[in-house]
């Protein structure tokens, strides 16, 4: 199955809710003459048609009979595009995650030089597609990779969030690409994040360091950036710990992980990952702002869109910060993560 029909599928949650929004939105003024409105009793179905049967010639030949007229679909609803419909696109974005600003910019665009106009529902899927597109390209962007020995990336986020099963599943990915990964299980404090980013670990084929629990995350950071060095690794991945209820703690935990690879390499680390839950809503956008505040943020990744119908909150956060995004998850299997495509992800938002 293709990452986009994979998208398309498992964002049925966020695109279902748009949809029908959209489609709620457009029927509430006055159904297409035909066009069945919701709750009114279904149309008698026509009776079935017998086959045609094909003709000599094309039964000598081969052919196929031609297959039967279908009855034309009815007409889609439309509605006139003004300030009450505008009001209730907005509505129907800001339920579905986009938050108010975003909501507000992106129906604005779509009304732009269309007010008046008598609009069906899948024309404004088609625009709110654009729209979302053009807000995601300039961040739809792959982790980079450099030339450096090891790239470090160091990975934060709030307990929950996917973490591990991202590195888990990026380590996978590097590995696969020919490149060499270890892992350092930074976050000491909780031994079942570490178990688990174990099993990430055999399952990559890639070795995970650990240290033992409740010891400094930073010294096990220096040990596995020395190890990287001495190994020619091509990237070095660290968990760390993602507990906000102390956030002067974490953030000097982070400070001092950032200040210990330092001194091995000043340029460290090349990359600092944001994981972030898709059904935390708009609580991701204050994450952000959070962890920006704590670690030198260089790009997100969200997880957990499948399930959700919040998947908005991705518009949100690329028109409000515009960090690039690097990849996304929709599952827990290793090739539910993958890098974000803007225009394959707008489609399947809004199920267009
Ligand atoms: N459905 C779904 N579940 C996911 C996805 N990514 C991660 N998960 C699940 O979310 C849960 C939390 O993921 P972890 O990777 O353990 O998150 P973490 O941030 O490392 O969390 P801690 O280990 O608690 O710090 C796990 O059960 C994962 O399997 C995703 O894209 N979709």
């Amino acid at each position: 199955m293709s990452f986009f029909t994979k998208l398309k599928d498992r964002l049925a949650g966020s695109s279902s809710k748009i949809g029908a929004g959209l489609d709620a939105l457009v029927g509430a003024d006055e159904p297409a003459p035909g066009a069945a409105r919701p709750g009114a009793a279904e149309p008698q179905a026509p009776a079935p048609q017998p086959a045609p049967q094909p003709g000599l010639l094309n039964r000598i030949l081969g052919r196929e009979a031609p297959a039967p007229a279908r009855p034309a679909a009815p007409p889609e609803p439309r509605r006139e595009l003004d300030d009450a419909m505008l009001e209730d696109l907005e509505e129907t974005l800001i339920a579905a995650d986009m938050g108010v600003d975003t909501a507000l910019r992106v129906t604005a665009n779509i009304a732009a030089g269309r007010m008046g106009r008598r609009v069906s529902a899948s024309e404004l899927r088609g625009w709110l597609a654009a729209e979302v597109a053009r807000i995601m390209t300039p961040v739809a962007r792959p982790l980079p990779l450099y030339a450096k020995k090891p790239q470090v990336v160091l990975v934060v986020g709030v307990n929950g969030s996917g973490k591990t099963t991202t590195i888990g599943k990026l380590a996978s990915q590097f590995r696969a690409a020919g490149k060499t990964v270890i892992i350092a299980a930074g976050d000491t404090f909780r031994a079942a994040a570490v178990e688990q980013l174990q099993v990430w670990g055999q399952r990559a084929g890639v070795p995970v360091m650990t240290a033992p629990e409740g010891s400094d995350p930073a010294s096990l950071a220096f040990d596995a950036m020395v190890r990287a060095e001495a190994e020619g690794a091509d990237l070095l991945m660290i968990d760390t710990a993602g507990r906000l209820q102390n956030r002067a703690d974490l953030m000097e935990e982070l400070a001092k992980i950032v200040r210990v690879i330092r001194k091995r390499d000043p340029s460290a680390p090349h990359n600092t990952l944001l994981v972030l839950d898709a059904t935390t809503g708009q609580n991701a956008v204050s994450q952000v702002e959070t962890f920006r505040k704590l670690a030198d943020v260089s790009g997100l990744v969200m997880t957990k869109l499948d399930g959700t119908a919040r998947g908005g909150v991705l518009v949100a956060l690329a028109d409000k910060f515009g960090l690039p995004i690097h990849a996304i998850g929709v599952g827990e299997q290793i090739d539910d993560l993958d890098a974000f495509d803007a225009d394959d992800f707008a489609r399947a938002l809004v199920g267009a």
